[in-house]
């Protein structure tokens, strides 16, 4: 029988019990909070100085980050005095810092990510080639941030998921399938950009304009959308613009708030949970409209088999349906599909922009340039010439501004790889969770690749092509290295030559005198802190009309 001195002493157990079971999970989680926060990272620290790499102490959470941000908001206040190109140092001042105390090479840490910082064309080379197989794959901030907004495209994908995807996705952006694409790049430049140029000239000489950046944007959009979902264009557009919205909802965060008030901490807390409804509507409306265009792309392709597959959603699918692809393992779904299509959106407008408005200003800047492509567009395609891709690829001039332009202003500056298990590179020993990270400018003008004169804009450099210009294989990479270089890179030079081309065949153009060069990095890419103000002139029976350029 239960006495009640045997139930008191049961009941007594039990509560000793959970006090004892509170106590280690708690023990547990400080265990582990010490573990992840100090230890680990006192540990690595410790492992990676025996190697001879050693760096800034980094803080508990954030690891360098604060000390990064503070050091580049001193940096970028105020812009250069002049339009040169050695702007490394100013726009990644902690590099130049943490190089000075610590050697080429060094360890820093973004939260509680260990990074390391490379310069060595040779080992970098071993890093994005696949000669470790598997060993590196893309797991930083950046990957994240573009896995929220895309899902699972290819962009952020690793390992066979993404090997399969990559072999999916690279037919569509091959030679002839390109051909067709020339016709929307050279309707949305007119269209939005030139058309638009001759209103703001309204029948004057030359005019200002106050800043091109967001025209530019603009015109890449509107490429993508047509490029894109050719046949549900006024649909894509809209998703487009929601799409831009959601980027910068998913890439900017909310400034902390000022004051510790009760009332800015209210106002704090409405707009994070006004933001994140906000996401969350774009998230579904934009999900909405790209099923219905992958639906529509289907139907339409399944109907009609004379289809001349011309955007990229249906040469998508054109390829995802080649025989063989099934048996290779390697074809999409309708939800791969709709995430594809939703990274082309951002991979697509955004680097091109940032390509053109540094090409614009350095043209801007070398009126000289502007008249050799001038005259080749003219022996090439005729003056108003319609373009056609056999053409773009014969304009040499072009080509050299447009390399030399990535190779000095390169639209993503930075990028990196992750062990995700530990390697051996030649004496060093990487272990798994490091992060390699590289700055693509500085190898852009490493002195013994590129030469004394390697912040100069000298297009001359290119004029052999790029495999004579760079001295080794790391030391152009505005495209990336190895296997997962650029997929779309021979569309996005495309791109860019047919719509310079066709604005140096309307106009001639100069920097402003308001122009103040400053360029920061804004997200992921290097864009110009104050826009970037031009004159503009039509050309005159094919003569620039403005001053400098005669
Ligand atoms: C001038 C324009 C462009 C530049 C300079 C550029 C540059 C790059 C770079 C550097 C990477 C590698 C990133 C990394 O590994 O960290 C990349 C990857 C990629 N780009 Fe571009 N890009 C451009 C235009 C485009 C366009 C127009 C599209 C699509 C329509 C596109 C789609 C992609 C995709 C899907 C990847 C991921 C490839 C993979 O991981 O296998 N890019 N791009």
């Amino acid at each position: 029988m239960l006495t009640f001195e045997k139930l008191e002493f049961s009941r007594k157990t039990c509560s000793i019990a959970t006090v004892v079971l509170m106590l280690t999970i708690i023990l547990y989680r400080v265990l582990t909070i010490v573990r992840t926060y100090i230890w680990k990272p006192l540990w690595y620290r410790r492992a990676m100085e025996a190697q001879g790499i050693s760096g800034p102490t980094p803080h508990v959470l954030t690891g360098n980050l604060a000390e990064v941000q503070a050091l580049k908001a001193d940096a970028w206040i105020t812009p250069m005095n002049v339009v040169r190109h050695d702007y490394v140092d100013r726009l990644f001042p902690h590099y130049r810092l943490w190089t000075q105390k610590f050697g080429p090479r060094f360890l820093f840490w973004l939260g509680l990510e260990p990074v390391i910082f490379e310069t060595d064309p040779d080992l970098i080379k071993e890093v994005f080639s696949s000669d470790h197989k598997g060993a590196f794959a893309k797991f930083g901030p950046q990957t994240a941030l573009s896995k929220k907004v895309t899902g699972d495209a290819l962009f952020a994908l690793n390992g066979t998921k993404w090997l399969h995807r990559r072999r999916a996705v690279r037919p569509v952006f091959q030679g002839e399938q390109l051909q067709g694409l020339v016709e929307p790049i050279m309707m949305s430049t007119k269209t939005i950009l030139l058309d638009k140029w001759d209103r703001l000239l309204a029948g004057s000489r030359e005019c200002c304009i106050e800043d091109i950046v967001p025209h530019i944007a603009a015109l890449t959009g509107d490429v993508v959308a047509r490029t894109l979902f050719r046949s549900s264009y006024e649909d894509s557009n809209h998703a487009f613009e929601q799409h831009k919205e959601l980027v910068k909802l998913e890439f900017y965060r909310q400034p902390l708030p000022c004051s510790w008030t009760p009332g800015s901490i209210t106002s704090y807390i409405s707009v994070s949970f006004q933001r994140f409804r906000r996401r969350r509507e774009l998230h579904a409306s934009i999900q909405t409209t790209i099923k219905r265009m992958v639906d529509k792309a289907i139907a339409e392709e399944s109907q009609r088999s004379d289809y001349v597959h011309k955007d990229f959603l249906s040469l998508l699918l054109a390829v995802n349906h080649l025989p063989g692809t099934i048996d290779g393992g390697f074809q999409m779904s309708k939800t791969d599909l709709t995430h594809e299509a939703r990274s082309f959106y951002t991979a697509g407008y955004q680097a091109p922009a940032t390509t053109l408005n540094w090409i614009m200003m350095l043209l801007a800047n070398n009126p000289i340039w502007q008249e050799r492509i001038y005259e080749e567009l003219r022996e090439v395609c005729g003056v108003d010439g319609i373009l056609t891709m056999q053409m773009v690829n014969k304009l040499n001039n072009l080509s050299m501004v447009v390399f030399e332009a990535l190779r000095l202003y390169t639209p993503a500056p930075e990028t990196a790889r992750t062990a995700v298990r530990d390697v051996q590179l030649g004496k060093l020993r990487i272990m798994k969770g490091t992060s390699i990270s590289i700055c693509i400018p500085k190898l852009h003008r490493l002195p013994e690749f590129w030469g004394d004169d390697a912040n100069e804009f000298r297009p001359e450099r290119f004029k052999d092509g790029v495999s004579a210009a760079r001295k080794h294989p790391v030391a152009y990479m505005p495209f990336s290295y190895g296997p997962r270089y650029c997929v779309a890179r021979t569309f996005a030079l495309l791109e860019v030559k047919c719509i310079i081309a066709m604005i140096i065949q309307r106009f001639s153009f100069q920097l402003s005198p308001n122009y103040l060069h400053a360029p920061i990095i804004v997200g992921v890419s290097i864009q110009p802190k104050h826009g970037l103000p031009i004159v503009l002139a039509r050309r005159q029976d094919g003569k620039p009309v403005l001053s400098s350029v005669q």
